[in-house]
């Protein structure tokens, strides 16, 4: 790779752009926003009862209005409509309602409509991206579709995951949780020459994992060879079974995957994983503390709520379930690129 990195954000960018379009003609033409807004500003719970929406929902789509500049809170955190959200009310003249509603029977837009006002699919055992939950199917435990999946997040984390592992701390052992490819472990590793990693995911996703292991090994990279005998894969769900006990457990693009009841779940099950003096880091893109924006974000948002359980999280959010598990939360944020960044918590010593 060449130094210093090109920022690859602008292909993800218009990649994600197709979803929060959508969540704008859902807007005008299909859940009632603007029109509902009209009367004058509602906090965020007095909109969403309105438009009937749960809170997964509404906290796609208020955000990403706000970060198009078409909605704004106020003083009292009220939200109400720009100037610029005012030429999408039929009540304007001009408008642009009309212009916006040209695609308005387009089978995205109505997919998008169908999952906002059903928090999802309306088929509950439709096997979801990157999720494996309970007893439902997933396609991360289907070789086809796992190898899929696996390998369309490889050229990310081939891209990403040297910078991370520059900026990850030095430890003795390195617990991937759901580590997909595993790139972010081998790079760690070949940082940290003394140290360990386990990749835990789910069975059909190690087999790619291991794979790529054996090509990353083969590199002829100064070191890549000491890798391989320093990686454990285990399989099994992050969810329920027990995880290997580290000092350093990485969780990358993997909160965004899951509904906020389950994020506090997994913040709970990895603080007990870390021994104390050790150090939890999620490396993930985060919405403004504020709700508003960046739009680069309410649109992977989107993206996100599109195909998982999950969507995009502010750092406060992260925060609030840390601390909740007991951790300590590090103030500072360490961007890495794509709109990507690193934070952390660490588990305080027992003292014994
Ligand atoms: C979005 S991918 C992130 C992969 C990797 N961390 C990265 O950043 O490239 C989420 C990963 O979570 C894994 N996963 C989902 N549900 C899981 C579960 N219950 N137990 C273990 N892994 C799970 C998926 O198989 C997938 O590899």
């Amino acid at each position: 790779m060449q130094y210093p990195l090109l920022d690859l954000a602008p292909i993800t960018r218009h990649l994600r752009a197709v979803a929060s379009s959508r969540l704008l003609i859902a807007a005008v033409h299909h859940l009632p926003v603007f029109e509902c807004l009209a009367k004058g500003p509602l906090s965020i719970e007095g909109l969403r009862h309105q438009l009937g929406l749960q809170q997964r929902p509404a906290m796609v789509l208020f955000p990403a209005l706000c970060a198009m500049g078409l909605l704004a809170f106020d003083s009292e955190h009220k939200l109400l409509i720009t100037p610029l959200g005012k030429y999408l009310l039929v009540s304007s003249s001009p408008n642009l309602t009309g212009y916006v509603g040209l695609e308005k029977n387009d089978a995205g837009v109505l997919e998008m409509v169908e999952r906002l006002k059903n928090d999802g699919p309306l088929d509950v055992n439709i096997g979801l991206s990157y999720v494996k939950e309970g007893n439902t199917a997933s396609p991360m435990d289907d070789p086809q579709s796992a190898r899929f999946f696996t390998l369309a997040l490889a050229g990310r984390a081939q891209y990403l995951s040297p910078l991370v592992a520059a900026k990850l701390p030095g430890k003795t052992h390195l617990l991937d949780v759901a580590g997909g490819t595993g790139y972010y472990s081998y790079e760690w590793l070949l940082a940290n020459p003394t140290a360990r990693a386990t990749v835990f995911d789910r069975t059909a996703v190690l087999e790619v994992a291991k794979e790529l292991l054996d090509s990353f090994s083969r590199s002829g990279r100064p070191g890549a060879q000491s890798v391989k005998a320093r990686v454990a894969f285990q399989p099994g769900d992050m969810l329920t079974d027990e995880l290997p006990k580290t000092d350093l457990l990485l969780a990358a693009s993997l909160f965004h995957d899951w509904p906020e009841s389950t994020c506090r779940r997994l913040a709970k099950r990895f603080a007990e994983a870390i021994h104390p003096g050790g150090e939890l880091c999620v490396h993930d893109a985060f919405l403004n503390d504020s709700l508003d924006g960046p739009l680069a974000v309410t649109d992977y948002s989107a993206m996100l709520f599109l195909h998982t359980k999950g969507r995009a999280y502010s750092r406060k959010e992260y925060a609030a379930w840390l601390k909740e598990a007991g951790l300590e939360v590090k103030e500072q944020y360490v961007p890495t690129l794509m709109e990507y960044g690193l934070i952390s918590a660490s588990k305080a010593y027992t003292g014994e």
